[in-house]
């Protein structure tokens, strides 16, 4: 079972310290973590620091990986899409930077089921550069996919998606994890997505860790009100499924 944990993750640039001492306590294979935080909380930097593209001090350990080279797989916020390759042959480069140029029929399977998955296999001879942003969004989601890692690091995956594109996408990174086994670290800002489908979820606040739980746990109308400046609250629905109710900006 793969598990990542942190000790005191910092980050800075320049002068700023945009994160301090971010301790994680350990996150398991079959977890989808939901990281949460105001605006310039210092989401999108841990996910760098996590996926070892940025420097910083503190540790970031993973244990019990198969191929520390090939675990991590990481979706940045905004996907960049300048080559002229169709949806399927950008696919297939990601998969074949982590398993080497020779290509087997298994390659062309695993792109094929990947954007079955994400309900995209009609798109898959479009050129990527002429994608809605939505669609560049699920085709950086394939992209992590195909690549089989044990850890999946999500920066807002959902962000520009509609919301029955919301619901599927968070579907299948819950099948990730909860049937394949793989670790799921998702930003988002979706609260309901993170009281939905989360296992866990860690409140980012000015750079430091504010809180970590289950959903029920942290959300809670101190930590939303302390941390996303919202009067709100966790309640369950008529059909006793529990709904964030957001009552007004403080
Ligand atoms: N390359 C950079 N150079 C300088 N400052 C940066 C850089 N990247 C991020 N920052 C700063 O770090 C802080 C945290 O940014 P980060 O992108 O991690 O926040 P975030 O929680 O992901 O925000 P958002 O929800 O708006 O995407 C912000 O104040 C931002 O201005």
């Amino acid at each position: 079972m793969v598990v990542l944990s942190t000790h005191r993750l910092g980050a800075r640039f320049g002068s700023r310290q945009v994160l301090r001492d971010v301790t994680l306590p350990p996150c398991h294979s079959g977890e989808v973590v939901a990281v949460i935080g105001p605006n310039a909380a210092g989401k999108s930097t841990l996910f760098r620091r996590l996926a070892a593209i940025l420097p910083g001090p503190g540790e970031c350990r993973l244990e019990d990986v198969r191929d520390a080279d090939r675990a991590i797989a990481y979706m940045p916020q905004d996907p960049t899409a300048s080559a002229v390759l169709t949806v399927f042959e950008s696919v297939l480069l990601a998969r074949k930077q982590v398993s080497g140029w020779r290509l087997e029929r298994s390659d062309l399977m695993a792109v094929d089921q990947a954007l079955a998955a994400l309900d995209m296999g009609d798109l898959a001879s479009e050129i990527l550069s002429e994608l809605s942003g939505g669609q560049r969004q699920l085709v950086g989601l394939a992209q992590c996919l195909v690549r089989e890692p044990q850890v999946l690091l999500l920066d807002e995956p959902t962000s520009a998606l509609d919301m029955h594109r919301q619901l599927e996408a968070m579907r299948q990174v819950r099948s990730l994890a909860h049937d394949d086994g793989m670790l799921v670290l998702i930003a988002l800002h979706h609260l309901d997505l993170a009281l939905k489908f989360a296992d866990k979820v860690a409140i980012l606040h000015d750079g430091t860790l504010h809180d970590f739980g289950t959903a029920a746990d942290v959300l809670t109308p101190e930590n939303l009100a302390a941390t996303f400046r919202i009067r709100a609250r966790v309640e369950p629905c008529s059909q006793g499924k529990p709904h964030l109710i957001v009552d007004d900006a403080i």
